[in-house]
């Protein structure tokens, strides 16, 4: 039997889309009623048939789902969550794809009324861009999909959940929402910051033309520039959202950037060859682990657009 009869999801970019899509490729008996506060999105959602119901709001959206996703900028969860809580039906689940946690959770736990179980998780998939064409079915396949059930959860929703995910192809992992928010400030948060720095520092260069940065963008300044095309709204709120996380983080980085520095200052070659070193061996793991991009080729059965 299937855990869910009746999902709504909440915000259809990137993720949400991927979400409808999912679900209709692998639970096509599941009823799916999906809104977005965006009138050109949901109209969008209809010409690409998402869905079963497009809903005009938030709160007609989540009438008798037994799981209701916010696929919505961090920023906006507080406002998603005062707008469906008094119509959440009982017993329902109520979860989200948030790129940070322990702030989310905090934001909407208080809202909850009493029965429905709030079970935050984070699929660690994704690309650059948003919006409703961007999604696609296949995005969660066998990528991590982080639960982060706050203290004292019904295990059966959280089993629920569980199999929810594991059904559209994605590995399931429990953790503290505070362990999740720093690990992720390392994994992803951080890469994202830098990307965008760099490529900030590249366009504003005196001496170096933007048309040759352009010209000359081969494999390394490129694949920043993939990073740094995320879309700016969700990443301002990961950043304002996972603060503390991303600032012990940024603090230890720079660090290790100052010590290779120092070492390229004072012709280290022992420290610098060290230290990449023990970079090149972190890839190879990553590789060897099944979870690199070229080697499970993202996670995708179909070519994304790219
Ligand atoms: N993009 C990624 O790679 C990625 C990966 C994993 C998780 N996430 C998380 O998923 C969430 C969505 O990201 P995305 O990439 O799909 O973004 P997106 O910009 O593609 O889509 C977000 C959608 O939410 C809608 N929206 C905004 N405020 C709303 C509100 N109050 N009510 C209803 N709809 C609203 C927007 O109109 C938009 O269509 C974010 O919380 C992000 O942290 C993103
Ligand atoms: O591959 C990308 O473009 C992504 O940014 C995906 C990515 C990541 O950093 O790995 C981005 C944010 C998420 O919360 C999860 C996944």
């Amino acid at each position: 039997m299937l855990a869910f009869s009746r999902v709504a999801i909440i915000g259809m970019g990137l993720i949400g889309s991927s979400l409808a899509r999912a679900i209709r490729a692998q639970l096509p008996t599941v009823r799916l009623t999906v809104t977005d506060a965006d009138p050109a999105v949901r109209s969008r959602v209809l010409d690409l048939d998402l869905a079963d119901d497009v809903a005009d709001n938030a709160a007609t959206a989540v009438i008798d789902a037994d799981l209701v996703i916010l696929a919505v900028p961090l920023g906006a969860f507080a406002a998603v969550g005062v707008t469906i809580a008094a119509d959440l039906a009982p017993g329902a689940v109520v979860s989200d794809v948030g790129s940070a946690k322990a702030a989310v959770t905090e934001a909407l736990a208080s809202l909850m009324p009493p029965g429905v179980h709030l079970i935050p998780a984070h699929p660690v998939a994704g690309t650059e861009k948003s919006g409703p064409d961007a999604g696609f079915a296949s995005l969660f396949h066998n990528r991590w999909c982080i639960l982060t059930p706050p203290e004292g959860t019904d295990p059966t929703a959280l089993a629920r959940l569980t199999d929810f995910w594991t059904r559209l192809g994605a590995r399931v992992e429990i953790m503290d929402a505070k362990h999740h928010d720093l690990v992720l400030a390392v994994t992803s948060h951080l890469p994202h910051l830098i990307a965008y720095s760099i490529v900030g520092t590249a366009s504003d260069l005196e001496g170096v033309t933007q048309s040759e940065v352009i010209k000359y963008s081969a494999g390394g300044f490129r694949d920043f520039t993939r990073i740094a095309a995320s879309d700016p709204t969700m990443w301002r709120d990961v950043f304002l959202t996972n603060k503390d996380a991303v600032l012990e983080i940024l603090q230890r980085f720079t660090e290790d950037l100052t010590a290779l520095q120092r070492a390229i200052r004072w012709g280290d070659a022992d420290t610098l060859h060290h230290r990449f070193a023990a970079s090149r061996a972190i890839r190879k793991a990553i590789i060897d682990a099944g979870q690199d991009a070229d080697t499970v080729n993202f996670g995708r059965d179909i070519a994304p657009p790219r």
